[in-house]
């Protein structure tokens, strides 16, 4: 089935398209949507079958700590990798994301939805909005100076994104056992204190760098470990590139 966010407002051929905008409604609310319910899912059947590890920290995890090297209050945190899809300059469709030091662990970023980010006609895809979350989630390791992957992210879709909207991101360590970092995000539109248009829980996992030097592709390995700036190429292994 095909899902009624996807529904084709404009046939592949041989159709005229709608032109008025109430013509464009009446074609995608004649979209074909199946009432039919799958048989015996965890949904349907009522049973509730829980997450691997809970994205709420356990009682006995302990407070995520601020490195005492960690960038200031208010400072830009800058690209860790010029490819990284969230928050590289040289990635022309990226997020493009500027990610600022907060008092605590935590931090503040700013995304505007660009028309190479929309899923439905002039709104923002969902996959890219949970993307702005992740990477702005990651980027908390450069408070705690810790070297750590995505292990889970679940996302809450609240409002409708428009295309040019700026998201405003924001992003805290809650606590830390072991491994586990869990971390939780909000992306607000019409102003940092405007309402609520996507959130996220995520449990981030503590690595070592041979990570990214074990299963990154050679080609892009090579090429950042030969980068002549000392930091750039510190920065593409010590978080996820
Ligand atoms: C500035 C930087 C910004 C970057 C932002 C973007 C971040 C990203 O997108 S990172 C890319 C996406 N993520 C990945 O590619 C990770 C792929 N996964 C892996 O490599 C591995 O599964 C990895 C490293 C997460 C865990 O494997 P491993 O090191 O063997 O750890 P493992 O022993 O299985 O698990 C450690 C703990 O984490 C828990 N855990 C691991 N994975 C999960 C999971 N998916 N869900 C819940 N819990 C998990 C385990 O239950 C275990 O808990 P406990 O210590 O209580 O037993």
């Amino acid at each position: 089935m095909r899902p009624a966010c996807h529904a084709r407002t404009r046939p592949r051929t041989g159709v005229r398209v709608p032109s008025s905008s109430s013509a464009v409604n009446s074609a995608v609310r004649s979209a074909h949507v199946s009432t039919a319910r799958p048989r015996n899912t965890p949904e349907t059947s009522g049973r509730h079958h829980p997450p691997k590890t809970s994205l709420t920290p356990p009682p006995g995890a302990g407070a995520a700590v601020r490195h005492p090297d960690a960038p200031a209050p208010g400072e830009l945190l800058g690209s860790h990798y010029g490819q990284c899809f969230g928050c590289g300059a040289d990635q022309a469709h990226g997020l493009h994301l500027e990610i600022r030091a907060g008092e605590g662990v935590d931090v503040t970023a700013e995304f505007r939805v660009r028309p190479v980010h929309q899923g439905a006609p002039g709104l923002a895809h969902g996959g890219v909005l949970s993307t702005a979350l992740d990477e702005t989630m990651g980027s908390l390791c450069w408070l705690m100076h810790t070297i750590m992957v995505t292990g889970r992210l679940e996302t809450d879709f609240v409002r409708p994104v428009p295309v040019d909207t700026v998201l405003h991101l924001s992003a805290t360590a809650s606590a830390v056992q072991g491994r586990k970092v869990f971390t939780r995000a909000t992306g607000r539109i019409g102003g940092p204190d405007g309402p609520v248009a996507v959130r996220a829980e995520a449990l981030f996992i503590k690595v070592q760098v041979e990570h990214f030097t074990d299963h990154g592709r050679d080609e892009e390995i090579k090429a950042a470990m030969a980068d002549p700036d000392q930091v750039r190429r510190a920065r593409a292994f010590e978080v996820n590139p």
